[in-house]
């Protein structure tokens, strides 16, 4: 049988010659369920180089902010060090007691089961895909080739803020409609977790001795952009010859990510070193710096590079939830007297907008939109 069968996500690019271009990919988790034995491993999903971590790569437990800490006097100080060095040197890392219920976050991960739970046929007829460019929806992005590797993964992205008042005439069906509660779910997790993200930002600035309000004030209560992406990764039978995402940065501030599923599955590149994050299996939530971080902290903390390896019997899934200032908003580096800037102003929507043109990159090839050289 075809690969792309019946079920396949319809994706628009741009190609090389600027002409937009539409192609058909298959479904991964249809794939999966067809139960596709070893030596029939579709050659598209067959990413080069390997990606086996037979050399230059190892575990750990990424560092632990404890959020309460960081608002107690008397343990502040350690903790903001302790932050500092974990944006610095790992670009993630978990927060724990960061008061968000158990609740909230049981039902985000209850909807998302939800819709990956429906039939193909019933997740298509109840949200929009991403065919239309804009990167949203049900679908994969990042492609743009007929013969690049693909991903062995489906998303579906949703823009939580700022709240689109035509969402509901402009034909756009970006929230699924079931689960029914699905929508309602994410925003109150992103009501939240948003307050969280808030004060990280200053309590990063802060850590890095800038003014508490460096990369806050570019956050714009009304106008700032959160888009919140749920990857599924069905298992694999070939890990050794797919990849769940690509290594790549994000193009955010902050991200934050809830997995769940399978763990030991994300990588990030830690002293030249792909290092797997060994996350408990509770309620903690990871964060990790995007490039508009690298950008405002005139290149203190580098935006993270990451991937995500493909599992062998498990599913995986992860909510990422990225935040930046308003798309038309300018933002640049804060440097003191004694430094220079390493980094140009760039308007938020023309860095994403660059990034998705450039991106998937073997190499931090986004961030040279804004580097000065
Ligand atoms: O699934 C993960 O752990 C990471 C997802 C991710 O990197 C992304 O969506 O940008
Ligand atoms: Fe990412």
């Amino acid at each position: 049988m075809s690969i792309n069968g019946p079920h396949s996500h319809e994706v628009s690019f741009i190609d090389e010659n600027g002409e937009l271009k539409t192609t058909k990919v298959p479904v991964v988790q249809e794939l999966a369920r067809q139960g596709l034995v070893n030596d029939h491993f579709p050659k598209r999903f067959i990413a080069l180089p390997p990606t086996t971590c037979t050399v230059d790569c190892r575990s750990a437990t990424p560092p632990v902010i404890d959020i309460a800490k960081l608002k107690r006097d008397g343990t502040r100080e350690l903790e903001l060090r302790r932050l500092a060095d974990a944006a610095k040197e790992w670009g993630v890392f978990l927060i724990e007691n960061h008061g968000v219920d158990d609740m909230v976050l049981d039902d985000v991960k209850d909807v998302v089961k939800g819709f990956f739970g429906l039939s193909f046929e019933e997740k298509k007829a109840n949200v929009g895909s991403y065919k239309s460019v804009d990167n949203m929806g049900y679908g994969k992005n990042f492609v743009k080739s007929e013969d690049q590797p693909l991903d062995w993964i489906d998303r579906l992205t949703m823009k939580a803020a700022p709240v689109d008042p035509n969402e509901a005439t402009n034909g756009l069906l970006v929230w699924p409609k079931k689960p029914a509660n699905f929508k309602q779910a994410v925003e109150k997790y992103v009501e939240k977790t948003r307050k969280v993200l808030d004060g990280l930002l200053q309590d990063l600035a802060e850590s890095l001795s800038l003014d508490r309000n460096a990369f806050l004030q570019y956050f714009e209560p009304k106008q700032s952009e959160i888009k919140v992406r749920v990857n599924y990764y069905p298992p694999c039978p070939r890990p050794d010859l797919a990849i769940g995402i690509l290594p790549h940065s994000d193009a955010s501030g902050l991200t934050l990510l809830l997995e769940f599923g399978a763990t030991n599955a994300l990588q990030v590149q830690k002293d030249n070193l792909w290092t797997t994050l060994q996350l408990p299996n509770d309620n903690s939530l990871l964060v990790n710096t995007g490039d508009l971080i690298e950008i405002m902290s005139n290149g203190m903390v580098k935006g993270a590079w990451h991937r995500v390896r493909a599992q062998l019997d498990v599913e995986r899934f992860s909510l990422a939830y990225f935040y930046n200032p308003p798309a038309k908003s300018e933002i640049g580096p804060m440097v003191g007297d004694d430094s220079s800037e390493m980094y140009k102003k760039v308007v938020v929507e023309d860095y994403v907008s660059n990034y998705y043109k450039v991106n998937p990159t073997t190499s931090k090839e986004a961030i040279m939109y804004a580097k000065i050289i």
